[in-house]
């Protein structure tokens, strides 16, 4: 089978418990990924030695934790979710069996092989969220992707939203009648890209 077969979901991380143990630069890129995305997602660092930047990054996050301790298997009981960062290689598939047998989903930073899933390259504008995924390809391209998508969709497709979210609560009739009128209010946006 060809292509990307990944399925897209945006999780609700303030809801979940994620586990993110190693916190080194890549420990650190991960814990930004999640906290810029979700800056209410509960999150437990585990890690033997934290660099000052974790340490510094998380202090504007009440609700993480950090355990400066080495990993147990035990650490996931109370898990959702696990991301592994870590040096070494042993430990990362230590980490993954630990969460297997849990039945938790594994992201194994830079380790493909290991991961249940990946993260992607993320577009916001307000409250819209593009995620970008290259089936992990290539990563620069993901960024660079975003990059291109951040400059070309405007800001006020925001206020776009906003509007249709107040139609969409003030609309009468069926369910039919509502998506018929919010079909026709949006086609000038498919003819604008013609
Ligand atoms: C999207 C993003 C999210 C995030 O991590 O926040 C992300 N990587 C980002 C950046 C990035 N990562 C790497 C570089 C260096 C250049 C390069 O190697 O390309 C750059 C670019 C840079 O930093 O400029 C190194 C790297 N990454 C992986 C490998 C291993 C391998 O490919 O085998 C290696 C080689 C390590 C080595 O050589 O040892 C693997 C993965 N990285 C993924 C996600 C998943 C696939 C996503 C997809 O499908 O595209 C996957 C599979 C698993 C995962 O980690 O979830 C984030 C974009 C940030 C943004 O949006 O700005
Ligand atoms: N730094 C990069 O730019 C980069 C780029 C590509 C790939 N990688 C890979 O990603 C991984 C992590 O990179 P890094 O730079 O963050 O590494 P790092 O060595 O700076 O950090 C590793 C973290 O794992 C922790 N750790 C190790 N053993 C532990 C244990 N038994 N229990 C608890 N914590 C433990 C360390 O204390 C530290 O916090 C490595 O495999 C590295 O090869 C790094």
């Amino acid at each position: 089978m060809e292509g990307n077969q990944l399925f897209p979901v945006f999780l609700k991380l303030n809801q979940l418990h994620t586990v993110v143990i190693g916190a080194g630069p890549v420990g650190l890129e991960k814990l930004t990924a999640l906290l810029s995305n979700s800056p209410a997602a509960r999150i437990t660092v585990i890690a033997a030695e934290v660099i000052g930047e974790v340490r510094d990054f998380i202090t504007a996050f009440p609700q993480v934790t950090l355990l400066q301790k080495n990993f147990e298997p035990h650490d996931l009981n109370e898990a959702n979710l696990v991301v592994a960062a870590t040096n070494n290689n042993e430990l990362n598939a230590e980490i993954k069996v630990a969460a297997k047998l849990r039945g938790l989903l594994i992201n194994v930073a830079d380790k493909p092989e290991l991961c249940d899933f990946y993260l992607g390259s993320i577009v916001q504008k307000g409250d819209l969220k593009i995620a970008i995924s290259t089936n992990g390809k290539s990563p620069t391209i993901a960024k660079r992707l975003k990059e291109v998508l951040n400059e070309g969709i405007p800001n006020e497709l925001d206020d776009t939203l906003q509007q249709m979210n107040a139609l969409r609560n003030s609309l009468q009739g069926d369910f039919s009648s509502k998506v018929k009128k919010l079909n026709e209010v949006t086609e000038i946006l498919t003819k604008n890209l013609k």
